[in-house]
């Protein structure tokens, strides 16, 4: 679980999040969606300690966490294998590495390529290494920040699916940011959407019954009226 009590946070002047006061699901996926320059980012460092300068309380058990940014972060001059070694080589014993590693990449259908480097590889295939990379990684959150914007509409589809895999198999509390109405409707029951900014609430909204078509077009045109 994670809760947010009070919390304010600025970059010098200009205040993004005032008296927001919030918790997430545990071992669930949460979306939150947002307009560009509304604190989506701002909200996922403060909760990973990135942005530390803040005010009130950010609670999270066992504070581990992974991340999936909208670009792959992979290193250029090692190879997969060696990218995901690289990551997990402080926090998984010696002996474990080489089979959670090859475990991890043949779920995400990259096996056959570990010997590779990242340019030699399609974005979404390193954006597969991403997802691999996190769930490999012990942590009991994962924070997603645009994990699927900018690809083509097939391939967000495919990564989705990859995504939605992992995460069945290995239920972590994700945190996924987006502008895309669509996408979080797709991969999540608990949306929660800010209204403007500065951030003083997260409206949300718990889907636990699939929406008639009607039903779907109403909450749509709800949730772009915040947008
Ligand atoms: N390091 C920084 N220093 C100063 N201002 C920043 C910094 N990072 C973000 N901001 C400002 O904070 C506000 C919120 O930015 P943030 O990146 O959190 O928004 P976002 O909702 O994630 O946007 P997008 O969807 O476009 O990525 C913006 O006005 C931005 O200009």
């Amino acid at each position: 679980m994670i809760t947010i009590k009070n919390l304010c946070f600025s970059y010098d002047d200009n205040r993004i999040i005032e008296n927001l006061n919030v918790s997430f699901n545990e071992n669930s996926i949460n979306c939150i969606l947002g307009s560009s320059g509304s604190g989506k980012s701002t909200l996922l460092n403060l909760v990973c300690g990135i942005n530390k300068n803040y005010s009130g309380i950010i609670e999270s058990k066992g504070d581990s966490f992974s991340y999936v940014f909208q670009s792959p972060t992979l290193i250029p001059w090692l190879t997969i294998y060696e990218n995901m070694n690289f990551a997990l080589k402080h926090v998984i014993p010696g002996a474990d590495i080489h089979k959670k590693i090859e475990h991890y990449l043949n779920l995400v259908d990259l096996l056959e390529y570990k010997d590779m480097f990242p340019h030699e590889l399609s974005g979404g295939m390193k954006q597969r290494v991403s997802i691999a990379r996190a769930f490999a990684f012990p942590s009991n959150y994962l924070l997603m920040d645009e994990p699927f914007t900018g690809l083509n509409a097939s391939l967000k589809k495919s990564l989705k699916e990859i995504f939605i895999k992992l995460w069945s198999m290995e239920k972590k509390t994700v945190l996924l940011v987006t502008h895309d109405i669509e996408e979080a409707l797709s991969l999540s029951k608990n949306i929660y959407v800010i209204k403007k900014k500065p951030v003083t609430e997260l409206l949300k909204f718990s889907i636990n019954t699939p929406l008639g078509s009607e039903e779907l077009k109403l909450f749509k045109k709800q949730l772009l009226h915040y947008l």
